[in-house]
C-alpha cells in the first residue's frame, strides 16, 4: 500500500449516482472520486453494483441521475466525436477476458487501435500489437494463438495487452483475478502494479480478491447500501465500525490475506 500516491489530480469524479433495473435500484446518491495515479480497489458484495458503476463511468450504463466527469471533462450526454476523444484514453479489461474467440490475439490487441486509427498499416498494427503482447509478460509466439490455444491466466494477459492498446492514461479492470490460482493471481496484481508505475496509469480495479487489495492497491472504495460507504486505505477502513467491513477484512479470509501480505513483506 503507498496511500502517498495519487494525492493530487481527480480523475474520475462521480457525484449523486442513481442506477436502477425495472424496480430494482442499484446506485442512489452514489458519489465517488479517484485520484491520478493511485490503484483504487472497489469492493461490496455481490450484486452491489461495482459492474454497473463500471459501466456508468465508461459510458456503457446510462444512469438515471448524477454527474459523471473523466479526465475533468463531463461524460454523460457527449456528441459521439466528444465521446470518442475520451474513450481513447482509457483501457478496459472486462470481467472474464471478452477476446473475441475468432480473432487471433495479436489480431484481438489490434481491434481498438483499428476502431479509432483506421488508416494504420498492417505491418505496424502487428508491431505495435507484438509489443504490447510481451509487455503483458506473454511470450512473443502467443501472438498469433487463438484464445481458446491459452490458459486462463495468459488470457487475461492478452485481454490486458488489448487493453493497454492505446496507451491509456486509465485502466478499467474488472475482477482480473477471478479464477486464476493463487499463484497465477499474484502474478498478475505483480504485473498490474509493475504497468502502473511503469506507465503511470491510474486503475480502477473490482475484485473480490482480498490478496489483490493487500498487495497493490493504494485505496479501496466499499459499495453497500447502494453507494460507496468509505474509502480509505485498508487501516483506514478498519477503523471504522461497519459490519461488512469488519466481516470482510476481518473475517478468516481477510485473515490469511493479511498473513499473505506480511509473508510477502519480509520476503522483500
Ligand atoms: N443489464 C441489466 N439488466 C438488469 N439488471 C442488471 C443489469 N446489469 C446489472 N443488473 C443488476 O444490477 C445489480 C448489480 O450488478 P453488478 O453486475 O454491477 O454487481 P456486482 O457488484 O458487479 O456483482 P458481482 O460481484 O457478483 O460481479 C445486480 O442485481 C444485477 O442483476
Amino acid at each position: 500500500m503507498n496511500p502517498a500516491r495519487g494525492n493530487g489530480e481527480t480523475i474520475i469524479t462521480v457525484r449523486g449516482l442513481k442506477n436502477g433495473f425495472g424496480d430494482q435500484l442499484v446506485h442512489d446518491g452514489l458519489d465517488l472520486d479517484v485520484r491520478r495515479g493511485e490503484i483504487l480497489g472497489v469492493v461490496g458484495g455481490s450484486g452491489t453494483g461495482k459492474s454497473v458503476l463500471m459501466r456508468s463511468i465508461i459510458g456503457l450504463q446510462p444512469p438515471l441521475a448524477g454527474d459523471i466527469s473523466v479526465f475533468g471533462e463531463a461524460t454523460i450526454g457527449l456528441e459521439e466525436h466528444e465521446a470518442t476523444e475520451i474513450r481513447k484514453r482509457w483501457g478496459i479489461l472486462f470481467q472474464g477476458g471478452a477476446l473475441f474467440s475468432t480473432l487471433t490475439v495479436s489480431e484481438n490487441v489490434q481491434v481498438p487501435i483499428k476502431e479509432f486509427y483506421p488508416g494504420l498499416d498492417g505491418a505496424l498494427l502487428e508491431e505495435i500489437a507484438a509489443y504490447k503482447v510481451v509487455m503483458t509478460g506473454l511470450p512473443p509466439d502467443a501472438g498469433p494463438k487463438f484464445p481458446a490455444e491459452l490458459s486462463g491466466g495468459m488470457k487475461k494477459r492478452a485481454g490486458l495487452a488489448r487493453a493497454l492498446a492505446l496507451d491509456p492514461e486509465l485502466l478499467f479492470l474488472d475482477e482480473p483475478t477471478a479464477g486464476l490460482d493463487p499463484i497465477g493471481a499474484a502474478a498478475f496484481d505483480e504485473l498490474t502494479a509493475s504497468l502502473q508505475k511503469t506507465l503511470g496509469l491510474t486503475v480502477f480495479l473490482i475484485t473480490h480478491d482480498l490478496d489483490t487489495l493487500y498487495a497493490i492497491c493504494d485505496r479501496v472504495a466499499v459499495l453497500a447500501d447502494k453507494r460507496v460507504i468509505a474509502v480509505g486505505t485498508i487501516d483506514e477502513l478498519l477503523a471504522l465500525d461497519h459490519p461488512w467491513i469488519q466481516e470482510y477484512f476481518k473475517g478468516p479470509r481477510g485473515r490469511a490475506a493479511v498473513a499473505s501480505a506480511e509473508r510477502a513483506q519480509a520476503r522483500t
